[in-house]
């Protein structure tokens, strides 16, 4: 066999490296964004490739056989690389752009009274986090048309009376989404509340029978919660593909942590849940090809627990003290954003990454509901 000049220096280079190819677009400090449902291939990470002692056997056609043998050589290709960034404010406005669509279908075919999705959102006391999340609810809704009304109790009301609060959203025709804030203050029962909404509007998807078919294999939960949803979305949107892969989840809530895993495991991958009581968790983190950190701990993920080309989804929202911003301070993940970004293959910026997403599925459970409901009303 002959082989030209060029085409025996590529296949050298391929044996003897043994490397995957380097993309041709890395370029040192650029940042590639990506949004919506475009595709984001990894073009960036620091690379180091041992190879010892390989042979590269070829024939240059002049009954000559070279073999060559590559001992304990050390190929090392070290780059300044950044990560793609997963740009969930534009992946979720993309979405929001659907559910307008789905809600404007509803109201053609049902009439813009009866066809409008309803929302009813529950919040109790006065946390300021929670009331900024049903602020920016009620105003996504408002933006793709969905009918939101807000149900604002005192801190110290009752279980009871909170529950028939929730019992009469239930009964209400137009509310085809009923949304309880969380944290509910810690005299009330969450888990007595969230089980009192009606299963066919439970948008949040808390209800412990939507739960508990997320958790069993071959069962379908009526809803997904929204931020483990968003999370899924946007991997499915950017092309990340999870059979086979190691997902590690940090942080074991109800909201988020212990769904996501769920979640995880339905989509084939193989999961490991680190929580408070984890040893050796800086160890577990690099193993990981996805890693989704829920724990509320800023910038706890440092860059060398991370995996080269691993996925970071970052779900962490922490208020941290920065003199230089207008606030007084700035909103960072539980993952040390700059350091990691340099490592990571793709990863969600904070803010602008899974908050977005948590909103706009709950639109699309919203319209969901409401063309269930009223499909099965006709
Ligand atoms: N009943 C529920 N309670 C809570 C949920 C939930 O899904 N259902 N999730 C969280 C809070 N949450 C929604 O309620 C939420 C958190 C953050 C964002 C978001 O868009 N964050 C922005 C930054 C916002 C800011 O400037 O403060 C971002 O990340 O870009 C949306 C929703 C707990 N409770």
């Amino acid at each position: 066999m002959c082989l030209g000049s060029g085409r025996r220096w590529r296949l050298w280079r391929r044996c003897a490296e043994g490397l995957p190819r380097i993309s041709s677009g890395c370029t040192g400090e650029r940042k590639q964004t990506i949004g919506g449902a475009s595709s984001g291939a990894a073009t960036t990470q620091t690379r180091l490739a041992v190879a010892f002692g390989r042979r590269v056997l070829w024939d240059l056609g002049l009954g000559l056989v070279w073999r060559a043998r590559e001992a304990n050589r050390v190929v090392k290709v070290a780059e300044k690389m950044t990560g793609v960034v997963i740009d969930g404010k534009e992946t979720a406005a993309g979405i929001r752009k659907e559910v307008k669509r789905q809600v404007q279908a509803l109201e053609e075919k049902y009439g813009a009274e009866a066809g409008t999705p309803g929302l009813a959102t529950v919040l109790v006391g006065s946390r300021t986090d929670s009331a900024t999340y049903v602020r920016m609810k009620h105003k996504a809704c408002a933006e793709v048309g969905i009918k939101s009304i807000q149900r604002q109790l005192p801190e110290d009301i009752t279980q009871e009376a909170l529950l028939e609060v929730v019992r009469a959203l239930n009964q209400d025709p137009l509310v085809h989404g009923i949304l309880v804030q969380l944290p509910l203050p810690s005299h009330i029962n969450e888990e007595a509340i969230l089980a009192e909404v009606a299963l066919e509007k439970d948008v949040d998807g808390f209800h412990p029978l939507n739960i508990g078919k997320l958790a069993m294999k071959g069962r379908q939960p009526l809803f997904v919660p929204c931020t483990p949803l968003g999370i899924m979305e946007l991997l499915r949107r950017h092309n990340i593909s999870l059979a086979g892969k190691h997902a590690v989840v940090l942080g074991r809530s109800n909201i988020v942590g212990m769904p996501v895993a769920m979640l995880l495991v339905k989509a084939n991958a193989t999961v490991t849940v680190c929580h408070s009581q984890t040893t050796d968790l800086p160890g577990i983190v690099k193993q990981a090809d996805v890693l989704v950190a829920a724990v509320g701990r800023a910038e706890m993920v440092k860059a060398d627990w991370i995996k080269p080309g691993a996925v970071v989804i970052d779900v962490g929202i922490n208020s941290k003290d920065d003199p230089s911003s207008k606030k007084g301070y700035r909103l960072v993940g539980d993952v040390a954003y700059d350091e990691c970004a340099s490592v990571a293959s793709m990863i969600t910026p904070v803010p602008g990454g899974t908050g977005p997403m948590t909103i706009a599925m709950l639109l699309q459970n919203c319209a969901t509901a409401a063309s269930r409901t009223l499909g099965a009303s006709t």
